[in-house]
């Protein structure tokens, strides 16, 4: 559904997007990560044929976007950061005028207006100019945009960027509505989103593929220390007994509630010292009330992939 291969990108002394290749397959849906500045709006732009790439190729729907760009535009909704909308039209103004713009007339229009409306729960303020709605509204409508003419596949741009918990979770909901029929390239800062939505995530960094893989697998293969929690009832000083217990490389107190004591103990990438700890606190007869290993996530193989050099 999305083929990139070899793409490359250079603004005036500046190379956003190095040599880049991967594709989505039908009804995918994946995750399109990088910090700000490693080319994922650029690679975007690029794919839905508002820019041009300086080599390389790309194609949506088996259509190349330079060669055949009509096509490969017909065949996906865009929805770019920070949307730009008429801010001066009306909700239902604005949803007919760009339906009309991408082939839609009369009763089919109508019913896929109707349609969009109330899957991203517009109806209410189908009447309002877009200018006085809420970024969370606008942002419904730019969504509302991108799939009024049923295009198989999606490319949107931080559509959750701005918005609070509440419209973060109603976009989600309406993403996974949707996975079903369409293929989507989504791009996020929220990786606890991804991690929810995503088949896949493609990892960028400086304008070159870091990682393509599921979340599960990036972070299974991630190979960072993990902190264990215990909290439990212990006179003097608990930590040098804990220090004999192998793969331990830091502890610190983290706070006192009541007579309940609670640490923090670092271990070694994959190391798992639950066991030894529990064993421990039997033999010395400290009550334990939580005893907690914390999994990495995929937030730890974003800052493991993207810092540092
Ligand atoms: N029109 C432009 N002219 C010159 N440089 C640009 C232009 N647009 C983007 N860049 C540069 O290209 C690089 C990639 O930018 P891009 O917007 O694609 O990154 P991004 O991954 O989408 O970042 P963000 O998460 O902040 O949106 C950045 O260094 C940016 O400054």
């Amino acid at each position: 559904m999305i083929e990139v291969e070899n793409l490359t990108k250079t603004y005036v002394g500046r190379t956003a997007v190095d040599g880049l290749t991967f594709s989505v397959k039908p009804g995918e849906v994946v995750g399109f990560l990088g910090p700000n500045g490693a080319g994922k709006s650029t690679t975007m732009r690029i794919l839905a044929g508002f820019l041009p790439a300086t080599s390389g190729t790309a194609k949506v729907n088996g259509f190349d976007v330079f060669h055949q760009s009509v096509k490969a535009r017909q065949s996906l909704g865009y929805m770019p950061e920070n949307a730009p909308l008429y801010l001066d039209m009306r909700v239902k103004e604005y949803l007919q005028f760009r339906g009309q713009l991408k082939g839609l007339h009369g009763k089919d229009l109508r019913k896929r207006m109707g349609e969009v409306m109330e899957a991203c729960v517009l109806t209410e303020v189908r009447r309002k100019i877009i200018g006085t709605l809420s970024k969370g509204f606008r942002q419904r409508v730019a969504l509302a945009d991108a799939i009024i003419s049923r295009p198989p596949v999606l490319i949107l741009d931080e559509p959750t960027n701005g918005l609070d918990p509440n419209q973060i979770r109603h976009i989600r909901d309406l993403l996974h509505a949707y996975r079903a029929q369409q293929t989507i390239l989504l791009s996020t800062h929220i990786l606890s989103e991804v991690e929810l939505t995503c088949d896949r995530v493609l990892l960028l960094h400086k304008g070159k593929l870091r990682a393509d893989d599921t979340p599960k697998n990036l972070v299974r293969r991630l190979r960072v220390a993990r902190d264990v929690q215990v909290e439990i009832q212990a006179e003097g000083t608990p930590e040098e007994t804990f220090a004999s217990v192998t793969g331990i490389r830091k502890i610190t107190e983290e706070r006192v509630d009541g007579s309940w004591r609670r640490f923090t103990l670092r271990v070694e990438a994959r190391g798992d010292i639950r066991e030894a700890l529990s064993d421990l606190a039997l033999k010395k007869q400290w009550p334990i009330r939580e005893l907690h290993l914390e999994q990495p996530r995929l937030e730890d193989v974003f800052v493991e992939m993207t810092s540092g050099d």
